[in-house]
């Protein structure tokens, strides 16, 4: 698959360390790429580059071939947007805001819009400066996916969404994908990406510091075992025979197996066992050290 969003040792130098320095990454044809990071990053930095609203200290960024900046004009009228922090015309109604971004992009056929329109279950009707944020942010996905582009950046997609419609919007991104688009985001929210994306880089204080393929990723997802022994001196009992407890509380023990689990589940046979539960790592667990401290 060629590649259809080339970052090439990106810089973009605000002075005093901010901004964000030699990124390097690619995002493939069909893709969905998740790009995660602690507020200040540099993820709405180097969005920003890839729709030529900036232009990078050094280095550059390319999609579908054109140069982001050079050819700003090209690329914002043909790859779909949505902006961390929209913009709108407040003195206009949402159907009126759409009409005019839709005459824009050169738009006719409104069927799309429409649709979208009712899978978010947006009324148009009122004027934008009383909608609500999470209304503002459904013009903004409705804006961005309604003359169906190949190529699609979207800024923290869901912010402001409540769960009902931010799953609807993990359900159209994985129909998007289906059709083969190409999807670049920008979250804080773990689940979306775990359910959406194929790779998923982590940016902090403007360098990328780890990218992730999430299927081998998921295979690598520790699991933990929660066994409620039948007292307390079992799961005692329990702990000193292994060197893999996480935690022993009461008659409760968390066990993180690694390897083989065929010995561990031998070993449980030997107790009386009221309960076992199993819990895999989430994203979340397996991210959260790349938002705190210096790494
Ligand atoms: N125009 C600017 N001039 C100077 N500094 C800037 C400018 N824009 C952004 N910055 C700084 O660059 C850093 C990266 O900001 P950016 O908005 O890209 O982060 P982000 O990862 O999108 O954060 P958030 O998750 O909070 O939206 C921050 O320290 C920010 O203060």
């Amino acid at each position: 698959m060629k590649d259809i969003i080339q970052i090439k040792n990106l810089t973009k130098d605000y002075g005093s360390g901010k901004g964000i320095f030699d990124i390097n990454l690619e995002v493939k044809q069909g893709e969905v790429f998740g790009f995660l990071g602690p507020n200040g990053a540099g993820k709405t930095t180097t969005i920003r580059n890839l729709m030529g609203f900036i232009r990078p200290s050094s280095g550059e960024c390319k999609v579908m071939g054109m140069d982001c900046y050079r050819d700003a004009e090209n690329i914002q009228k043909n790859l779909g947007y949505l902006a961390g922090e929209i913009t709108f015309l407040d003195d206009l109604n949402g159907e009126q805001m759409l009409e005019f971004i839709a005459s824009m992009k050169g738009q006719k056929d409104k069927s799309r819009m429409l649709e979208l329109m009712n899978r978010f279950e947006l009324d148009p009707k009122g004027k934008i400066k009383k909608m609500s944020k999470g209304m503002k942010q459904k013009i903004g996905i409705i804006c961005a996916f309604m003359d169906d582009p190949d190529v699609i950046i979207l800024d923290e997609p869901t912010s402001g969404l409540d769960p009902l419609m931010q799953n609807r919007f993990i359900d159209l991104i994985l129909e998007e994908k289906k059709r083969g688009k190409t999807i670049f985001m920008s979250s804080h929210i773990f689940e979306e990406i775990e359910r959406t994306c194929d790779r998923t880089a982590i940016i902090k204080n403007g360098k990328i510091v780890d990218v992730e393929d999430m299927k081998s990723l998921q295979q690598k997802k520790q699991k933990s075992y929660i066994i409620t022994f039948s007292d307390e001196k079992k799961a005692i009992d329990f702990t000193k025979s292994r060197n893999d407890v996480i935690e022993q509380n009461s008659q409760k023990v968390i066990v993180a197996v690694r390897g083989e689990v065929n010995e561990f589940l031998n070993e449980l046979t030997q107790y009386y066992i009221k309960d076992l539960d199993v819990r895999t790592q989430s994203l979340e667990e397996i991210f959260l050290h790349f938002y705190g401290g210096e790494n």
